[in-house]
């Protein structure tokens, strides 16, 4: 039938991947961890990446496209950020029926790629800043339980990837690109999210510090990295030998920065918005926001209802609002009134014999199920409204239950039962790595580990004496923890 066979609260996992395909956003593919993106998925990707390339374009970043594959000896130049993930670098060994010479990698990711070049393109201090990004693909070839969106060995990004003369321009860049990612998730995705820094562990091990927007899903208990933003100091700079010639003569490194988000983001707002009866699309990144079904009736004015419904979808999409009708006439209205709430479409108009009498249209609210008659005379005003109201009252109700999720604990016990309460914990924190390693030994089980999540720039009191959580050395910051994807 048309239903879900698995509810969101009792069977997240098998609730995820069926909301998945039903709603026609994805089809699963004979190659394990990697998804087919149907146009459903494909159209809210667009409409972010309209939005951040039009940002990126404004900070004068440009796009560019360097090749999918790099070669062993580059891939292995930045030792200790290649190594731990060694394993999940995909390699091209044959072409046709024999082997090449020298396998190649597929980008996992294109630091080692561009760099190099960077370092043939950067000689003075005119040529900088050097600020580039590339929409991709990059595979990472991960064994863990591949889940759509949110873990897959091929996914889609922007990568950006910028050369300063100073630290203090990297320093700044970090944080306006993060910004943008917020802006991603709670204006458009209508998802909270945490803006912090990661650890020592945490971080990429490449670079002098990471910044992320974390983000939390409540039906698991778990946080997720939403986009990261990184400094890579001079690093890179060294390695690659990027350097510059400044305003005196003198020779330098340059400060390099890396920032991405992912396809992960779609699959985030599946995990936080949908509900037993499928998706539900933030009107921001609806395809379709509005979705009219005529209700025709044996003897009632059928072609008066289909009028009506191409006039009211005229007159909204002549005001920029994304609005269809179905028409097909294989299907009941209830049939398609669960079709388009599958797929999570924000609103939908019905129109009968009753309405078309009094020259208004029936509206129904995919969020919380409320119906209300609008008359047509300012319909286009009334649902622009509604629709603002669909996506702030989306956000508003997942900020709700992601603060009832987080944890503020002082000691281990605390930390233990939060923990086993699936929270996103808040504690003070000594900042020591050892620590930190000991947090994950002592919570090791099949749920998984803890980890740091971030320590959120915005720091709460912390009063004079207070203790770290788990090692009662003075504390130093606070910090979230939780199990994670
Ligand atoms: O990709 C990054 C850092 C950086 N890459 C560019 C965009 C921002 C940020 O994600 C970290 N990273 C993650 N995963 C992998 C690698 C890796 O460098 C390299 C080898 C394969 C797997
Ligand atoms: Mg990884």
């Amino acid at each position: 039938g048309l239903g879900l066979s698995f509810k969101k609260e009792d069977n997240f996992g098998e609730w995820y991947s069926e909301v998945v395909v039903n709603g026609e956003m994805i089809d699963y593919y004979d190659i394990s961890g990697c998804y087919i993106l149907r146009p459903w998925t494909m159209s809210i990707w667009e409409i972010m990446q309209t939005f951040f390339d039009a940002e990126i374009k404004k900070m004068r970043i440009k796009n560019c496209y360097f090749p999918l594959f790099v070669s062993s000896s580059v891939l292995e130049k930045e030792k200790d950020h290649v190594e731990g993930f060694a394993p999940e670098v995909a390699w091209v060994t044959k072409s046709g029926k024999s082997d090449l010479e020298i396998p190649i990698a597929i980008r996992p990711t294109s630091e080692t790629v561009m760099y190099p070049y960077f370092s043939k393109w950067i000689r003075g201090h005119r040529d900088l800043p050097l600020k580039l990004n590339q929409w991709c693909n990059v595979v990472r070839w991960e064994f863990s339980n591949p889940t759509p969106f949110i873990r897959s060995r091929e996914f889609l990004w922007q990568e950006g990837h910028t050369a300063f003369a100073s630290k203090a321009e990297a320093d700044e860049e970090v944080l306006q690109i993060l910004e943008l990612y917020r802006c991603i998730y709670e204006e458009f995705l209508a998802i909270p999210v945490i803006k912090g820094k990661k650890s020592e562990m945490e971080k990429f091990a490449g670079g002098l510090y990471t910044t992320s927007v974390e983000a939390f899903i409540p039906n698991t208990g778990r946080g997720i990295q939403g986009a990261t933003s990184h400094c890579l100091g001079q690093n890179f700079a060294k390695m690659f030998e990027i350097n510059f010639e400044n305003e005196k003569g003198e020779k330098g490194m340059v400060w390099q920065n890396s920032w991405a988000y992912s396809t992960r983001t779609i699959g985030v707002m599946v995990m936080v918005h949908g509900d037993d009866k499928g998706l539900v699309l933030p009107p921001k990144v609806a395809s379709v926001q509005v979705i009219v079904v005529p209700v025709p009736y044996k003897d009632a004015d059928t072609q008066g209802i289909f009028d009506a419904c191409a006039d009211s979808v005229d007159a909204l999409s002549k005001a920029g609002i994304r609005a269809e009708a179905d028409f097909r006439e294989n299907y009941s209205p209830g049939w398609k009134y669960s079709h388009w709430e599958m797929k999570g479409v924000p609103l939908r108009i019905e129109i009968g014999p009753k309405d078309l009498e009094k020259n208004q249209v029936r509206v129904a609210r995919r969020d919380n199920g409320a119906k209300v008659d609008i008359s047509r005379a300012n319909l286009v005003e009334q649902l622009k409204n509604m629709l603002d109201n669909v996506q702030q009252s989306l956000f508003n109700t997942a900020k709700q239950k992601r603060d009832a999720c987080i944890q503020v604990v002082k000691t281990w016990d605390e930390f233990r039962e939060a923990l086993s309460q699936k929270k996103m914990i808040l504690a003070p924190w000594c900042d020591e790595e050892d620590v930190e390693k000991d947090v994950k030994e002592r919570t090791k089980g099949e749920m998984g580990a803890a980890k740091s999540l971030c320590s959120p720039f915005d720091q709460p009191e912390l009063p004079e004496g207070t203790k770290c959580f788990a090692s009662g050395k003075p504390a130093k910051r606070w910090t979230y923890w939780g199990r994670s994807y």
